[in-house]
């Protein structure tokens, strides 16, 4: 790790690894110490996951030390964002979970929450929403007391190039979604175009949120938000902002401007 630092803000970690081999091992570790404390504490743990590069970045999970280690029966599988199309579809956000990691650990398959690729995306949406506020109401998923919203215990967060989190993207109205948990858009910019997505009041009332970004293409959304690049956009990512602990995991390329 070559350096690691509190930046900004107390609740903000950034960690800068050499490769991203090396930051896949630590994002492994992170994952591994959250999943033990939380399992002991409340006996669930809330995993929130999004698609692109993330998913190949967990690989160590499903290693030794990881595979085993890990009481996997008290993982819950949420997505962040998903694409609307057919769960086996090459586009789907579940599919690729699913062949990279899900396939590979025993986590009970009831724990998984894909959303119901049979909907259109406002009605995937309106029933994703449903599906978590039963498990809030069960107890699985923790409330945010400073906001009354669900409180996941780890939510993983890919970047795009263009500063995006889950499927909010620069200037689009979405990122200013107040009172929806889970909202949709029909026109994204990358595609495809139809997705649900998580919004930003769910998203910074997680009690742990891994920011994980790799890659040159990356470098200028960090500069903006970690250091003093500027951009003509607020960026997305440039809102993440939980109440409990943000997490910066990055490649030396995607910190490059730092
Ligand atoms: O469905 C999606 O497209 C993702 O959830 C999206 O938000 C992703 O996390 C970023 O676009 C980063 O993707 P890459 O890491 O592949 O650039």
């Amino acid at each position: 790790m070559a350096t690691t630092g509190k930046n900004k803000n107390k609740n903000k970690n950034v960690h800068v690894f050499e490769s991203e081999e090396a930051l896949s091992v630590s994002l492994a570790k992170y994952a591994a110490d959250l999943s033990e404390n939380f399992a002991k504490q409340k006996g669930s743990f809330t995993v929130v996951l999004t698609g692109g590069s993330l998913i190949k970045s967990l690989r160590q999970l499903v290693e030794a030390p990881y595979i085993d280690s890990i009481d996997w029966s008290k993982w819950h599988v949420f997505w962040a964002d998903e694409r609307v199309v057919p769960k086996n579809h090459p586009d789907s956000n579940y599919l690729l979970a699913y062949d990279a990691f899900l396939s590979k650990v025993p986590i009970p398959s009831g724990n998984v929450y894909a959303i119901n690729d049979a909907l259109s995306a406002e009605a995937a949406a309106d029933d994703y929403e449903t599906c978590i506020k039963h498990l809030v109401h069960n107890g699985i998923i923790s409330v945010s007391e400073a906001t009354g919203f669900p409180k996941f215990d780890l939510m993983l967060l890919g970047m795009g190039p263009d500063g995006h989190v889950a499927s909010l993207f620069p200037g689009h109205p979405l990122v200013q979604e107040k009172k929806k948990w889970i909202t949709f858009i029909k026109e994204s910019p990358k595609p495809p175009p139809e997705r649900i997505t998580f919004t930003f009041p769910v998203i910074n009332s997680s009690a742990n949120i891994a920011l994980v970004v790799a890659g040159a293409g990356k470098a200028h959304p960090v500069h903006v938000t970690l250091g003093n690049g500027e951009d003509s956009h607020v960026l997305p990512v440039q809102m993440v902002l939980p109440e409990g602990e943000l997490t910066w995991l990055l490649d030396k390329d995607a910190a490059s401007k730092l």
